[in-house]
């Protein structure tokens, strides 16, 4: 994020207490910059849907303060829900009903005067004009996944919200969601998602927050995210094992790490920084006379990150 984005959604120390006492969120600051894909990553039960429902007005939350471009969206709920579009996680569609009719009605929702012609640009765009005329329910998994995007963007808002876009469908669908985010990136759509698939935040985010437990524990852009915390280790596996590292390593005290059997030393090191310190580790592992038999590298993915991240906090 840098200081000439604008700031589009912002979310501050927003908690949510359900009625049985359960806790959902905990103190949450969010700022969402016009323009952005966001995926907001997080194990189940972490708050996601919660956050989201929050800022869209369907839960209040029990304290904190959410606008959207500058809105409170207590206080003037019907302007901010007027910019959102909702794909939520379940379909609760009319089954009778023609495509072009549900997404039409969708619209008539938001006070909106009819636009036929926005209406067949969203169909268009979603692949679904040839199919304008069927009834939902003669309508395949992704179809129906396709009208509920459709539906969302019937009143031409400026944010979608996209609760688990993907999920239970197949790759092929998948990529297919994917290349129609990007599409509505490009028409200036700020989109935000919610994902249990890091793939998925990692195929098409330009940020990513991570929440856990009703917390965000971090929010970066991907591929900050990826270099600040992502290492890379470099594994040797050992001719024979060692009793201890050798003492004229002691300089990679912390980055060199001896396996209990002491036959594969792991050096964690920093593929951001100028030197990597590998030539001064083999040559000091030669004059040390330990001969290394095989070696290898890891890259930490944002699955490896994420899982870390997670673990910490519990
Ligand atoms: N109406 C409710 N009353 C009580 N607890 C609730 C209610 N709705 C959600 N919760 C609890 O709040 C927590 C957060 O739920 P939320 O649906 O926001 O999580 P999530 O991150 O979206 O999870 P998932 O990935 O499974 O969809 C969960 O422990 C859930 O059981």
């Amino acid at each position: 994020m840098t200081s000439q984005d604008q700031i589009l959604i912002s979310a501050k120390s927003v908690t949510k207490t359900y009625e049985d006492g359960f806790q959902a969120l905990k103190g949450v600051d969010l700022d969402i910059v016009d323009g952005e894909i966001i995926a907001l990553l997080g194990p189940n039960g972490a708050g996601k849907t919660t956050l989201i429902s929050i800022i869209c007005g369907i839960v209040n939350a029990s304290s904190g303060t959410v606008t959207v471009a500058g809105h409170d969206i207590v206080d003037d709920y019907r302007k901010t829900r007027s910019l959102i579009g909702l794909v939520p996680q379940e379909l609760t569609t009319d089954a009778f009903e023609s495509v072009w009719s549900t997404v039409s009605f969708s619209r008539g929702l938001f006070g909106k005067p009819a636009n036929p012609a926005h209406i067949e640009k969203v169909l268009k765009d979603l692949s679904l004009w040839d199919k304008k005329d069927n009834r939902i329910m003669q309508l395949s998994g992704g179809m129906k996944r396709r009208v509920l995007i459709a539906k969302a963007l019937a009143h031409e808002p400026r944010i979608l919200f996209l609760d688990e876009p993907t999920a239970g469908v197949d790759v092929e669908l998948r990529k297919d969601m994917w290349a129609v985010v990007e599409q509505l990136r490009a028409d200036g759509v700020t989109i935000i998602l919610t994902t249990h698939y890091i793939e998925e935040a990692e195929a098409i985010a330009d940020r990513i927050g991570v929440i856990n437990k009703g917390e965000i524990i971090v929010v970066e852009e991907k591929a900050a995210l990826m270099t600040k915390l992502g290492q890379k280790s470099l594994r040797l596996d050992l001719h024979a094992p060692l009793t201890r590292i050798p003492d004229n390593l002691s300089a990679f005290t912390g980055a060199l790490d001896l396996s209990e059997d002491g036959s594969v030393l792991t050096y964690s090191y920093d593929t951001s920084a100028e030197r990597t310190g590998i030539t001064r580790l083999l040559a000091g592992l030669a004059e040390a006379d330990v001969r290394v038999a095989d070696l290898s590298t890891h890259q930490s993915s944002l699955e490896d990150i994420f899982v870390d991240l997670v673990r910490e906090q519990a």
